[in-house]
This record gives C-alpha cells, structure tokens and sequence, in this order.
C-alpha cells in the first residue's frame, strides 16, 4: 500500500490536532493543494472521529489516516469514519492482532530494536519512529537499519521544516512525519494559504 501511494504522494504526514470540526475540510483541502495528501488526524481530540469521516468524503485526493491509534475500538471507529492508514504512538498485542485481522496500512510505533523486531514478527514491515528525536533520531536509525535492514520507517517527534530532509535521504526512511506543517497558530487564524505554503515547500 505504501509503496503505490508513494508514488503519487510526498513522502511527508503531517501530524494534524482538529480543535474545531469547522477547520477540517478547508485544513485538509489547503494540505493538499500544497501536494501533501497524506494526512494523520490524531485521536487527541472529540472532533476527531467526524473529522476524519468529512476528510474522506470532501476531499477525494487526500489519503486519510488516523493516529495517536491506543486501542483495538479506536482503530475500528477510525475505519468505520473511512481512515485508510492507522498509526499508533507504539503497539500493544492486541492493537497488533486487530491490525493484522483489517490486513490495511498499519504502522506500529517502535523506538528499540526489540519492539523493531517485536512488530515485524507480527508480520509489519513498516513502522513509526517515535518519539524520534528523543529517542536518538538519525543516528539511532542507521544503527537499526544495519541489523534489521527490510524495515521502513516513518520517524516522527522533533522533526522540523529543517530536518526532515536529513531523515528522509536515510535508505531505512519511507515518509517522516510531524506537527510543523499545521502549526497551531494557523489553524486557529484560519491561515490556510500558510499551510498551504508550507505544504508547496516540501
Ligand atoms: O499523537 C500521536 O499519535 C503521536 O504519536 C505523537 C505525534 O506524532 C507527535 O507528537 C508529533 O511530534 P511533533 O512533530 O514533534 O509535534
């Protein structure tokens, strides 16, 4: 799945908190317009859920996903809303099994080589590097990938309009993701030319 929409998409999730369902449609629209189709809506927040489900019937070229996935019920409400990929913070078993009964686009979140090797004798090859900054960034990416050289990854936490260049040049990095392209600020000014700027600079 990842690989037939990296072909159409830019390799970057922006990390997305809806406050406001009013703000979804028009953040998502500005997203991508600026080419950025990949959007995580986190489960941070009440308006998620409806947000999501909006995202998916307004804006056709997005690829919708869900994060902040904790439980087996939230990934499931998230599907039912129509999110096509689910990220988690980290995994549990019973967050792996359900995944592996959707069968869809799940990245499991791993930060060791052991929760690495954990998640893709569950049968995942791609996961979430989180948090990545704090938990050694480029460096800890390219020590992992020696070992463990058929996973990819999706580094995300401390990443910047500054560094996500330097993560995605690294062969074990499919995507990077983060909160930078849909700063607070923005979305509560309702700025959507800036993200849409941010999003056209990647
Ligand atoms: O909510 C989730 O599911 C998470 O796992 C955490 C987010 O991915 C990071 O908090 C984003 O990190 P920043 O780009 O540093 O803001």
């Amino acid at each position: 799945m990842w690989t037939t929409w990296l072909k159409q998409a830019k390799p970057v999730m922006p990390v997305i908190v809806i406050d406001d369902i009013e703000y979804a449609v028009p953040m998502a629209e500005a997203l991508v317009a600026g080419g950025v189709k990949f959007l995580e809506i986190t489960l941070r927040t009440p308006a998620a859920l409806e947000a999501i489900g909006l995202i998916s019937q307004e804006v056709p070229d997005a690829i919708i996903g869900v994060g902040t996935v904790t439980t087996p019920k939230q990934l499931h409400d998230a599907l039912n809303q129509g999110a096509e990929f689910a990220v988690s913070p980290g995994f549990t078993p019973n967050l792996l099994d359900a995944a592996k009964e959707w069968g869809g686009a799940y990245l499991p979140g791993v930060a060791t080589p052991s929760e690495v090797m954990h998640a893709r004798e569950a049968g995942f090859q791609y996961m979430k590097f989180f948090p990545a900054v704090p938990s050694g960034g480029r460096s800890m990416l390219k020590a992992i990938g020696a070992p463990i050289p058929d996973v990819k990854f999706c580094p995300t936490g401390g990443i910047s309009a500054e560094t996500f260049h330097d993560f995605l040049a690294l062969e074990n990095v499919f995507a990077v993701g983060g909160s930078w392209l849909t700063p607070a600020s923005a979305i509560s000014a309702q700025n959507w030319q800036e993200i849409k700027d941010l999003a056209s600079q990647i």
